[in-house]
């Protein structure tokens, strides 16, 4: 590489939020450069949302069929360890950037390989395996460089060695006894697969709720369900020291006792990845997460030149969402900056202001949707009935047991799940949705457009769903609030 370099953009950090910032930014003709230390692709490609997913998915089909008089009996034996984890490596391309790369060369992005640090207003250093470099951004920087695991300072912790997500997601050896610390997504979905792959579980929580983000009764349906497949769920308890020898690790866990198992997994939450930023060179905090405003401008920083999207942000959680802000500061990038943009669409400043325009991320505020690829299925979307109270709506709240539609009936001979819309009363929208049950992120983005375009109940009354499927519950629910 050059030792200095200049683009109109700089993008830090290659993940899927960093690739769709660049590639929109990129849209418009800007010059856009994309710095990547490690894999293209990021953290979902290969150690998140891709591989889990895939690490549940034999268990999820094999549970269906069991449900299904019919396909049941031909079910006849456990997940196929070895069959699974060899699709793991496929879809992570054995963790393997070629073709991410492909594709950004082929949108004409530069690809700086190296890790970035800022060293001042719109200049960052890049080291990389061919020294460093200086790289200057003529209009914006962007971040990008998403999250890591939080560990808990537990005493014996670090010594003993443990798994974060990323050597739970590219497994090779399947633990024979596997504790996970966390009650969150993390946690509950990795309980699962490592069940299903013939783990035996402990899932230790801190609180009293598993997936505290969801409604409550979604938390208790995905507790029960682990408590049959054999997990051992604890609550409100936590690992107060941990060990390891040469028979495995040993949690002690206060009043709860203590457990043997070959490995533990943290799934203690994350933060955003900001320590080696060189945040304080611009005036910011390092290891905090980078504060943005709806049009993913950084706040706390002068001049308009610096934004960021995805996990770093803390705004945004998953991968959809990150993308959905990648997007907006794309546009906002290409619109502020591009040289033809004032004269081509008028002024730009008026453009960005309204909520629900293409410049700002409103859906962060009130509607984000959450799947969690546990069983059974919890999808989510906009408020909680919780949620909505303390934000001060009057709400009325609508509850509907899946298992009574006739879609569920031909799903499944035992199909158990439930649906609950809370509806904001003044307005006549729903302003938040909850499924829980077999397929239920199927039937969430209905409910992320109902709340989304803040469709009002009267109106929702005439979206009619196909009989006989599981959707059918939106019928049931509107009739239950009285139309
Ligand atoms: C186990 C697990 C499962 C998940 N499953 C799902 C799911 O099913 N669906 C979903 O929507 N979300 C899921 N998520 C969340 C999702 O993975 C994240 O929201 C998403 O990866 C965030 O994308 P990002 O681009 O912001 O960050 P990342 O994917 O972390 O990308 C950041 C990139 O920046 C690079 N980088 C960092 N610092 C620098 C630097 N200084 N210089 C150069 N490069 C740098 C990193 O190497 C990385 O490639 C899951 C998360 C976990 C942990
Ligand atoms: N399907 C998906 O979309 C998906 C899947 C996995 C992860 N993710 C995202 O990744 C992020 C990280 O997931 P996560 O499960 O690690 O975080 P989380 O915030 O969902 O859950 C962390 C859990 O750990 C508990 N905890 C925190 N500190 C603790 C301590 N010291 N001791 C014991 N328990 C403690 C918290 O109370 C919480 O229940 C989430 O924001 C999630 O949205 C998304």
């Amino acid at each position: 590489m050059p030792a200095e370099q200049e683009y109109d953009v700089v993008v830090v950090g290659g993940g899927a939020v960093g690739e769709n910032v660049a590639d929109r930014a990129s849209r418009t003709g800007l010059s856009v450069a994309l710095v990547e230390h490690a894999l293209v692709g990021g953290e979902c490609s290969y150690w998140a949302c891709m591989p889990s997913k895939v690490l549940l998915r034999a268990g999820a089909v094999l549970d269906a069929a069991a449900g299904v008089p019919g396909a049941a009996a031909a079910v006849t034996g456990d997940v196929d360890v070895q069959a699974v984890l060899a699709r793991r490596d496929e879809v992570v391309h054995g963790w393997d950037d070629r073709s991410q790369v492909e594709w950004v060369d082929s949108v004409g992005i530069a690809l700086l390989r190296g890790h970035a640090r800022l060293t001042g207003e719109r200049t960052l250093v890049v080291s990389g395996d061919d020294g460093e470099t200086t790289v200057r951004a003529r209009r914006a920087v962007v971040v990008a460089t998403g999250s890591e695991p939080v560990v808990p300072p537990v005493p014996g912790l670090a010594e003993a060695g443990f798994w974060t997500s990323r050597e739970a997601t590219s497994v090779r050896q399947v633990p024979a006894r596997l504790a996970v610390l966390g009650g969150g997504v993390v946690g509950v979905e990795m309980a699962v697969a490592f069940t299903d792959l013939g783990s035996e579980v402990t899932l230790v929580v801190r609180g009293d709720r598993l997936l505290a983000g969801a409604e409550p009764t979604a938390g208790e349906a995905v507790a029960t369900e682990l408590r049959a497949m054999g997990v051992r769920v604890l609550f409100g308890t936590q690992a107060t020291a941990v060990h390891r020898d040469d028979d495995g690790v040993h949690l002690d866990l206060g009043d709860a006792g203590t457990v043997d198992v070959t490995e533990v997994l943290v799934a203690t939450g994350r933060r955003p990845r900001t320590g080696s930023l060189g945040l304080e060179t611009v005036g910011l905090e390092p290891g905090a997460p980078l504060r943005v405003d709806d049009a993913l401008a950084v706040t706390g920083v002068d001049g308009g030149w610096l934004f960021a999207a995805g996990d770093v942000t803390g705004r945004t959680a998953t991968t959809h969402q990150g993308k959905y802000d990648a997007r907006v500061v794309g546009d906002v990038v290409a619109a502020r900056f591009h040289p033809d943009a004032d004269a081509a669409d008028g002024p730009v400043a008026e453009r960005d202001a309204a909520p629900w325009s293409r410049y700002r991320a409103t859906a962060d505020l009130s509607a984000v949707p959450q799947v969690v690829f546990s069983r059974p299925e919890v999808a989510w979307v906009g408020r909680t009935e919780e949620q909505a109270r303390r934000d001060g709506l009057d709400v009325r709240v609508l509850d509907y047991d899946l298992a009574n539609v006739a879609g569920a009936t031909v799903a499944a001979q035992d199909y158990a799940g439930s649906a609950r819309l809370v509806v904001d009363d003044a307005r006549g929208v729903v302003v938040g949705a909850t499924f829980v049950g077999p397929d239920a992120a199927e039937l969430l983005h209905a409910a992320t457009v109902a709340v989304v375009g803040e469709v009002p109940l009267h109106r929702l009354w005439h979206a009619v769903p196909a009989y006989p499927t599981v959707s059918e519950v939106w019928l049931r629910l509107l009739e239950s609030a009285g139309l």
